[in-house]
């Protein structure tokens, strides 16, 4: 709050001292130059310094020579003004070279951390290296000012596993993995994942909750972040209509002329971004893709599908999410507890699980029993798959699984859904029963008490 009444302060003097530069410079350059040339120039023709010729053309001569002394004049102290003015640009500019000194010398900083990270000769131990899977070794993931999120963590996640890492609301989900892309230093430990050194996006795509959305055509989006000069093999017409009916978007295309540009963030829900930025998975096709709460708007058959998509493609899913539905489709859950604890539950071949877990559940304060909630839940619907004997199944066929069968049983026998009789009775059997209905309501039947 002080920061903030400290910058306020500041504004109010910037714009003090700017509206008295203004105004005196405004009236340096339009009033006080003419003011002092018309007094220079009129003194001597009071004093009788200056007599004109009584001719015509002395008259003439002397006017003319007033009116460009009198210019003259002006001018000069227009050019002083605009001198005055140069300052003021020329602050302004050396503002922003600072800025752009003070950018540079942070990227130069940063690429040098990142080197650092790469290098495995480096004395801290920490250090970033290639292989075609993803593993975190005595990771610490530390936020810029300074707070531990994850303490130590061991984890790995192989090509064609699927990772659901859950917790409370700022806890680290997201902040793990902009350890694992660079954007936070790695402070300890050591991390392995495909492509080092390549961009995040060709073996790692990241999906977030909402999709950064460029202004541009509808293909723009599609191969977002690459543009057409990078695409290695351009998207056609076709290949968009696959990708948008993946996601059911494929009333875009008639919506928006192929060539439209259009900004996408504020003309499509939020829902239909989340859709667009699946849509881009399935472009990019990439080894691994984090998804970021990138399905929280969508219907829960569209994340179905979605999910199930991602899988046939041979996609290994990292999904950041607190819907305990999506735990179906992992196979490693990954659960923090905002406190630097961690617990990994992996699913065995025979549906059951293995724990491996840091000091997670020694004390059991109100963030470790959020994050242990979803465990449980986890769990829960481990067990009832490994009874029901299926490694694979689907959303529903879950949720059908898991509700209790008596009353599914119960809600069949008393449906009040009137059904079609497969064999109706005989025509006079069915006038009979529309007579006796009949008589029975009309109104001298209703009139004679029972
Ligand atoms: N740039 C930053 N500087 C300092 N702290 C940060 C920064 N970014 C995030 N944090 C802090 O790191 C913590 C974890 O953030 P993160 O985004 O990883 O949470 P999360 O578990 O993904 O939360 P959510 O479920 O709400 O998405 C938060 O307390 C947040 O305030």
């Amino acid at each position: 709050m002080q920061r903030f009444e400290a910058l306020v302060g500041h504004l109010n003097l910037v714009r003090h001292e700017n509206w008295w530069f203004g105004m005196i410079q405004d009236f340096f350059l339009k009033y006080f130059g003419a003011t002092v040339a018309v007094v220079l120039i009129i003194e001597p023709f009071f004093s009788g310094n200056l007599r004109p010729d009584s001719s015509t053309l002395g008259r003439a001569e002397m006017l003319s020579n007033l009116r460009y002394h009198t210019s003259v004049i002006i001018s000069l102290f227009q050019s002083l003004g605009i001198l005055s003015i140069s300052s003021r640009h020329l602050n302004i500019l050396s503002g922003y070279a600072d800025r752009i000194r003070e950018l540079l010398d942070v990227s130069r900083e940063l690429s040098g951390i990142r080197d650092k990270s790469l290098n495995h000769n480096s004395p801290s131990g920490n250090y970033i290296s290639e292989a075609n899977h993803i593993e975190f070794s005595d990771v610490k993931v530390v936020t810029p000012a300074g707070n531990i999120l994850v303490n130590d963590l061991t984890l790995r996640v192989e090509t064609g596993s699927n990772l659901l890492n859950t917790g409370p609301n700022g806890s680290g989900k997201s902040s793990l993995f902009r350890v694992l892309g660079g954007l936070w230093p790695l402070v300890s430990g050591h991390i392995v994942k495909p492509g080092v050194g390549s961009d995040l996006n060709k073996e790692i795509f990241y999906v977030p909750q909402r999709p950064y959305t460029a202004v541009g055509t509808l293909r723009e989006q599609l191969i977002y972040p690459l543009t057409e000069d990078q695409e290695i093999e351009s998207l056609t017409y076709d290949g968009m209509v696959d990708l948008l009916k993946n996601v059911d978007l494929e009333y875009l295309l008639e919506r928006y002329p192929l060539d439209k540009e259009v900004n996408w963030g504020d003309e499509l829900s939020l829902g239909e971004q989340q859709r667009l930025g699946m849509a881009r998975l399935f472009y990019h096709k990439p080894k691994f893709a984090i998804l970021d709460e990138c399905t929280s708007a969508v219907t829960t058959d569209m994340e179905e599908r979605f999910c199930k998509k991602v899988r046939a493609m041979g996609t290994s899913c990292i999904t950041i999410s607190h819907r305990p539905a999506l735990v179906a489709f992992h196979d490693i859950v990954l659960s923090l507890d905002g406190e630097g604890g961690w617990n990994v539950q992996h699913r065995r071949e025979d549906s059951s699980f293995s724990t491996e877990e840091s000091d997670f559940s020694s004390l059991e304060t109100d963030r470790k029993s959020d994050a242990l909630t979803v465990q449980r839940d986890f769990m829960r619907r481990a067990k009832s798959n490994a009874s029901l004997g299926s490694k694979d199944h689907s959303y529903s066929t879950e949720v059908i699984a898991t509700s209790p069968k008596v009353e599914i049983e119960h809600a069949v026998r008393t449906s009040r859904v009137p059904h079609l009789r497969c064999h109706p009775r005989p025509l006079p059997l069915r006038v009979a029963a529309i007579l006796n209905i009949l008589v029975c309501c009309s109104p001298w039947c209703l009139s004679v008490p029972q």
